[in-house]
């Protein structure tokens, strides 16, 4: 199967077409305030009008109350909510209301951090591995910070999942090898500044996932 990839936080037009024309199958907005890639929900409708259909557009939040989660959905259309730092029974909650997959995210340093992982069965359809941001750090993804990935060696992993956190094109053929990642997902690694992402950081890393 070949590996697919998720541009992250995409906030302007032009990166997101550049997203959309590399090949990404995935597209992620970002709706965390305190986040530099935070879009209001007219942006939020403006981007994702863009998004043909063969390409998923995710949303990324932040354990959302119901309001945000149902205004961003609709706003976006969206195929997927991303949830960070939320419970399994939450996760389930807001995949039952939202109709959308739902991805629960795991932040992962050593491997003990995968015990919760099996927890997500029956309430996410995908797990997304991501490293773990230092504590006390504003945002919990997005920040470039790479785990080991030695950790996911010989875990079964009990859902669908996908790999994260400090990739680029530098590494991202690596991470495949070793981990055997079928779906990338980057943020940091394709920006020139945070939140700035870079249309050629773009196409080299979906050139480098779709050559690996
Ligand atoms: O990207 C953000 O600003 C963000 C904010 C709050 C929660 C999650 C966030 N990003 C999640 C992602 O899916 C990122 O792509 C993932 O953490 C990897 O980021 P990076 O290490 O910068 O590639």
């Amino acid at each position: 199967m070949p590996v697919t990839a998720k541009i992250c936080g995409l906030s302007t037009a032009a990166t997101l077409d550049a997203a959309i024309a590399g090949g990404a199958s995935h597209v992620g907005f970002v709706i965390f305030p305190p986040s530099p890639r935070h879009l209001g929900l007219d942006r939020l409708a403006g981007l994702a009008a863009r998004v043909p259909d063969h390409v998923r557009k995710v949303g990324v939040f932040v354990d959302p109350d119901d309001d945000l989660l149902m205004a961003s959905v609709a706003a976006g259309g969206l195929d997927v909510v991303q949830l960070h730092k939320t419970t399994p029974g939450r996760v389930a909650h807001c995949r039952g209301l939202s109709r959308a997959q739902a991805w629960a995210a795991i932040a992962v340093k050593t491997r003990a951090d995968l015990d919760g992982a099996p927890g997500f069965v029956g309430a996410a359809d995908r797990l997304l591995y991501d490293a773990k941001t230092p504590e006390g750090a504003a945002l919990p993804g997005g920040m470039g910070v790479r785990f080991d990935w030695e950790v996911l060696r010989g875990f079964r992993h009990p859902l669908p999942w996908a790999l994260s956190g400090g990739l680029d094109v530098a590494n991202v053929a690596e991470a495949i090898a070793r981990t055997g990642a079928p779906l990338v997902d980057v943020s940091s690694g394709v920006e020139s500044a945070p939140g700035v992402k870079d249309m050629d950081k773009i196409a080299a890393f979906l050139q480098r996932v779709s050559a690996s």
